[in-house]
């Protein structure tokens, strides 16, 4: 025999109710189908005869309507003829009800057996329906089976008699029996309910009585998920859990089962499978008492809790004084309080529960009241309340004896700065349980999803900044690169904020990166980057990074908020870090300190490896002596590019065209760029300096960068052509060339031009190419050379690609 229990949302159509009728006819075994009341329908009752009670004459209309809703089902279900038969049938029980209400209404009072009466007459009207769907169907009335008692002044099943009554009837069974969920009877034979999972319990007493081979219960998800679909995305279903692991789950938030309803189950081993009744096909949750190797997932599921408070009594006078946790405790059960979690360190110096936050106020003046006596002797010296708190509870029976677990959930935590208030861990080792703030919820949930679940797989939100030269050209390869990097590195990049000077787009949930710039233009508001950056914080996304694609000071100003929020940030944006040495440190170190990540290779030599090559050589121990470099895209192509063809001014625009200058070539003209490249070196190689400590000879007279605009420049510098040429032509002559080099010796950097034979290791550097020598203590015959590409948009963008990569290796 099989138990199938159908819930409200299964039964609240007669498309569904079609559904469970399909369901039901599929099956061979003996069945005994058990129903909930038509979705809804229950809290109508309770508000008719809440509205009765107050004398209200509308508890009819609601009565009215809730009639009407099962006459249209009926209607949609049978022909006309037997409808009709039901639909009398349906009366008499309707008017039962409707009796009851009038004598609330009239009384203005209701009593404990009326309102058990009106409450469960959903059911008895569904399973009525229901039941008539079947040929040869049969219904029994479970309130002739389900007997209660009171036990401390609360309805509880009396096993032993309901035992009894159930096994008597149990020859008259026929192959489909539906039986009322909910409803049951005490000793007077009086109404009762079962209370909250009612039904539930109805289908888990008869399954366990019956020794059915298994309870279904029919749903309208497809079983318990890995996390709240609502909140987590990527969350599904589970194919196994163990009956502990089940009642963990429901009881931090997962609403599939209440969990004192599967005790009878539990206790004979039954298996309880979930169904989701719109979707037969899913496979479903079984939940039995199988152990699962253990070399399986450790981590079954993921619940949470929101709308708590965390309530912390402290004291210095608790330390070592018994009966402290007894009376904390004592003084919630008086008034009902249910505690959802209790953390005390070993200290004892402080004890933190966490409570619904609709009771956190009574909650506070009860301890208060409880502890008056040492509040005022100064014992104790501090009840406080945490409001709008989270609990995130992790659930797994292969926990038990496995370490690591905790260590990867804080450290997911901590990465993305998801604040930990207290935690609470059974020796059972089934559940952790921690509380964050309701804010960090989410983030907290998508952490510990993608820590435990999706480890093969990390998002990386994406905020980007700069849609020009390099941020076209990396939106370009985010798109072109996102499927390789999903199937071969389990990376996925999401887009989730766009932004130039003009116009922004954000979406948490990610923009389709195809045609972004289109949409961008088209569709993004009007740029604001205070709003920008807010959202980005507000939005609280795992592995968020900001990816700054500009030359703007402004933009590289938000750096530290961003840091200080976990927030990573990847650079090409040169300014933060050759800005004062304090701020560029700041931002270093609260990367550090957040555990996130400040990444910035292209900031020197584009998309060369040159700042990671030299961190490892520091990180290992090595003393950077002597920097000699090539760093200028522009300048190296100026010097090898300018002929008696083709003169300074034409190759400045060319440089600017093929997409080597800063947005401002005066910026590279100036020697500017150069200086911030070795000055970057500089500090990475463990100098502290700034960009007035660099001796610097500019690549073109000063004078032309005194120009008012860009405009007036490239009109000027036409006048320089001849001179530059000039230079160049003599130094030919001579077997030379010219080179901007930069040198960084003995704590002082110096940038300008040195003029090279063809025995220099910089005479064959071709178009925009950069050279670098390190010289170090372990490099110091033979210097370390990096050489290649040292501008452009392709290489940059894929520099700065890398850095976006580098951030999920943690
Ligand atoms: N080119 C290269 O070889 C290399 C470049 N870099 C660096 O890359 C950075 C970008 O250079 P490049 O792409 O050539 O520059 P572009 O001038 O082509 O693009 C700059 C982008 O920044 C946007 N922008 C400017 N101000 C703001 C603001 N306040 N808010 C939002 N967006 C803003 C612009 O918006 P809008 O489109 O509205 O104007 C534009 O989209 C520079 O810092 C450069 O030093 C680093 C290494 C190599
Ligand atoms: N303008 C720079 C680009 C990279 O930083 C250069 O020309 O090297």
């Amino acid at each position: 025999m099989k138990v199938l229990k159908f819930g409200g949302t299964s039964v609240g159509s007669s498309d569904s109710i079609l559904k469970v009728k399909k369901i039901v006819e599929e099956q061979k075994e003996q069945l005994v189908v058990v129903v909930s009341a038509v979705g809804g329908v229950t809290d109508q009752l309770i508000k008719a005869a809440n509205l009765a009670k107050k004398g209200e004459n509308i508890c009819f209309d609601v009565l009215s309507e809730v009639k009407e809703k099962h006459y249209n089902i009926i209607g949609e279900l049978f022909p006309l003829d037997i409808a009709q038969t039901i639909k009398f049938k349906t009366d008499q029980l309707f008017d039962e009800v409707s009796t009851i209400i009038k004598g609330v209404y009239m009384l203005k009072e209701i009593t404990e057996k009326s309102e058990a009466i009106i409450s469960s007459f959903g059911e008895r009207v569904s399973s009525f329906i229901i039941s008539q769907l079947f040929e040869g169907g049969k219904l029994f009335e479970s309130q002739k089976f389900i007997k209660t008692d009171k036990v401390f002044g609360k309805d509880t099943v009396d096993f032993e008699e309901t035992e009894k009554r159930l096994l008597e009837v149990k020859d008259e069974l026929v192959q489909v029996n539906v039986f009322p969920g909910f409803i049951a009877c005490n000793k007077k034979d009086e109404v009762t309910t079962l209370g909250r999972g009612g039904s539930d319990y109805t289908a888990a007493i008869i399954a366990a009585t019956y020794d059915a081979e298994v309870l279904e219960i029919w749903t309208d998800v497809n079983g318990f998920m890995t996390a709240d679909p609502r909140i987590i995305s990527r969350a599904y279903c589970i194919d196994k859990l163990s009956y502990s692991e089940a009642m963990e789950l429901s009881h931090f938030g997962a609403k599939v089962i209440y969990p004192p309803t599967i005790l009878p189950v539990y206790k004979k081993s039954i298996p309880i499978l979930i169904k989701n009744t719109f979707n037969p096909e899913a496979q479903g949750t079984l939940i039995n008492d199988e152990k699962e190797p253990l070399k399986d997932k450790k981590i079954k599921g993921i619940s949470s809790i929101k709308d708590v408070s965390l309530l912390t009594i402290q004291g210095i006078g608790m330390i070592g004084v018994t009966g402290i946790a007894m009376r904390l405790f004592k003084s919630m059960a008086q008034e009902n309080i249910n505690v959802i979690l209790i953390s005390q360190a070993s200290s004892e110096n402080s004890i933190s529960i966490v409570i619904e936050s609709a009771v956190s106020k009574k909650a506070v003046k009860l301890v208060e009241k409880e502890f008056k006596a040492e509040i005022a002797l100064n014992q104790v010296n501090n009840i406080s309340v945490e409001t709008d708190m989270a609990v995130i509870a992790i659930v797994g029976e292969n926990m038990k004896h496995t370490t690591g677990i905790s260590g990867k959930l804080f450290n997911s935590m901590g990465r993305n700065g998801v604040n930990i208030y207290a935690i609470a861990q059974g020796a059972s080792e089934l559940n952790i349980s921690f509380v964050v703030k309701e804010k960090d919820l989410k983030k907290g949930l998508n952490t510990v999803h993608e820590a435990f679940f999706l480890s093969h797989f990390t998002v990386l939100n994406l905020f980007l900044i700069g849609t020009g030269t390099v941020g076209k050209m990396l939106i370009e390869k985010i798109n072109n690169q996102s499927e390789k990097l999903l199937n071969e590195n389990k990376l996925r990049l999401r887009v989730a904020g766009i932004t130039n000077s003009r116009k922004m787009m954000l979406n948490p949930q990610g923009l389709v990166v195809n045609g972004i710039l289109n949409d961008l233009m088209a569709e993004g508001e009007q740029a604001n980057l205070d709003v920008f950056t807010q959202r980005v914080k507000d939005y609280n996304l795992a592995n968020s990074i900001v990816v700054d694609c500009t030359a703007n000071q402004a933009i590289s100003e938000i750096y530290q908020g961003l840091l200080e929020s976990n927030i990573s940030v990847v650079t090409a944006n040169k300014i933060a870090t050759s800005s004062g040495y304090e701020s560029y440190q700041k931002l270093k170190t609260t990367a550090l300190n957040k555990g996130v990540k400040f990444l910035f290779e292209t900031n020197v030599g584009a998309g060369l490896p040159i700042i990671g090559p030299l961190n490892n050589l520091v990180m290992s121990g090595d003393k950077i002596l002597k920097l000699e470099a090539v760093l200028s895209g522009t300048l190296n192509y100026i010097v090898n590019t300018v002929d008696e063809n083709k003169p300074l001014s034409e190759v400045i625009l060319e440089a600017k065209e093929k997409g080597f200058s800063e947005p401002d070539p005066r910026i590279d003209l100036s020697g500017t760029d150069v200086v911030r490249k070795i000055l970057i070196l500089a500090r990475e190689a463990g100098y502290e300096m700034e960009q007035s400590d660099i001796d610097v000879v500019p690549f073109v007279p000063q004078k032309y960068m005194d120009c008012a605009s860009l405009e007036d420049f490239m009109k000027e510098i036409v006048e320089y052509d001849g001179a530059f040429e000039q230079k160049r032509k003599e130094l030919a002559n001579a077997g030379k060339k010219l080179r901007y080099g930069a040198k960084l010796e003995g704590g002082k950097a110096t940038v300008g031009f040195i003029e090279i034979d063809s025995k220099h290791p910089f005479f064959d550097l071709e178009g925009s190419n950069n050279i670098i020598l390190i010289n170090s203590e372990h490099y110091k015959e033979h210097p370390m050379q990096i050489k290649g590409y040292g501008a452009g948009a392709d290489v940059t963008a894929a520099g700065v690609f890398a850095d976006i990569i580098k951030v999920a290796n943690k």
